[in-house]
């Protein structure tokens, strides 16, 4: 397990008019993944985009997607998300009947399987998949939107989460999504997480300021 911090922006805050130019001014500015937060209006409150999209985005970068679905049933698109080009796939459990089958269908496709927990669902529900995960997700923020508060007492989560992955002694992420900025990165880095995502905080001044963004982010 690498102890780096990998910074993955949310290209929810991006400029949709301008995706394409935007992935690759993140790409540039020294992102490690991309997250792309795929909502349906039905599991969550809001609708994004789906896997034409994404395909559409593959080209103008090498680097890690980082897709997440809040999509239910999720498990009739997953085969469309890695066609697209997602390298790795995360989950909530409440998305479908079977997690432990939805994770062996991503990992069946070649994509690295993470599962997300909401702010509302215990740590305890990953007992029986963390011998077959590549990451764990914590929502710091319920989802549907990007630019919301940090729930602070996720950090007790991801504390929980990372003595899990230790004893495991599996090569996990722990990544925290939601309300990540100069001031709750520490916490959430302190507390054990290795990815942040974050969109504001990357996207906020325009592409001039995405590279010093994503360098404070990481502690740089
Ligand atoms: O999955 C989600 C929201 O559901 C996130 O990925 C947000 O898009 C993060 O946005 P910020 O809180 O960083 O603005
Ligand atoms: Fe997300």
């Amino acid at each position: 397990m690498t102890s780096s911090i990998l910074i993955s922006p949310s290209i929810l805050s991006a400029d949709f008019a301008r995706l394409g130019e935007e992935v690759r001014a993140i790409d540039e500015a020294g992102c490690d993944w991309v997250h792309i937060d795929v909502m349906d209006g039905h599991f969550v409150p809001n609708i994004t985009i789906g896997p034409m999209v994404v395909k559409a985005l593959r080209p103008h970068t090498q680097k890690p997607f980082d897709v997440h679905l809040m999509i239910s049933p999720v498990d009739l698109y997953l085969d469309a998300f890695a066609q697209a080009g997602a390298d790795i796939i995360t989950v909530h459990p409440e998305a479908g009947p079977h997690i432990h089958r939805t994770v062996q269908h991503i990992k069946s496709l070649g994509v690295k399987a993470g599962v997300v927990l909401n702010p509302g669902t215990p740590a305890k529900m990953l007992d029986y998949l963390i011998d077959d995960i590549d990451l764990i997700l914590i929502m710091s923020v319920n989802p549907g939107f990007g630019g919301q508060s940090f729930i602070e007492n996720q950090l007790r989560k991801i504390e929980a989460c990372r003595k899990m992955i230790d004893k495991s002694g599996r090569d996990i992420r722990l990544q925290v999504d939601g309300g990540i900025d100069l001031v709750t990165a520490p916490k959430a880095i302190v507390a054990g997480a290795d990815v942040l995502v974050a969109g504001t905080a990357t996207f906020r001044g325009g592409p001039s300021a995405y590279a010093d963004n994503i360098r404070k982010l990481r502690g740089g």
